[in-house]
């Protein structure tokens, strides 16, 4: 009902802010848009679930989140890319590693920081109703 789309929009918002931080941080910029298959003709061949900034925040207009633990199941999935993409001991590597590592470890302590327990709460619930 009605608290219930107001409690989604209000998720739809925190999202949108922290995902607008994300994209603005330049240290994340190999991961804000698709990897391009025509530059990095592997790469759908080693990622299997490619994920990316800017797909996280149409996701988030198309109302494909409806807790903030699929949001992070997404944005993990960007960190989890680039380790498996990037597994050599080669200077580029290591850099991408760490600036996945930095994307996810930055993600969930602006979540632990700003995101109240009982709003993800009511949100696991509206989930379950659906
Ligand atoms: C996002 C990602 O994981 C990524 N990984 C790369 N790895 C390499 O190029 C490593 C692979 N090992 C051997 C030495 N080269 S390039 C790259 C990328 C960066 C962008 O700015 C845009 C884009 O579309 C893709």
């Amino acid at each position: 009902e009605q608290q219930e789309e107001d409690t989604l929009r209000e998720l739809r918002l925190f999202l949108r802010c922290v995902t607008d931080r994300l994209i603005l941080d330049r240290r994340f910029k190999a991961f804000s848009k698709p990897v391009d298959k025509e530059q990095v003709p592997d790469y759908l061949t080693v990622v299997r679930h490619p994920m990316d900034l800017s797909t996280v925040l149409s996701k988030i207009d198309r109302q494909k989140y409806i807790t903030v633990r699929e949001y992070l199941h997404d944005v993990d999935q960007i960190w989890e890319n680039a380790l498996e993409y990037n597994p050599e001991d080669d200077p580029y590597d290591r850099q991408i590693r760490h600036r996945a590592c930095a994307l996810k470890d930055t993600v969930h302590a602006i979540i632990k920081d700003e995101l109240k327990e009982d709003f993800e709460r009511s949100c696991e619930q509206i989930k379950e109703t659906r």
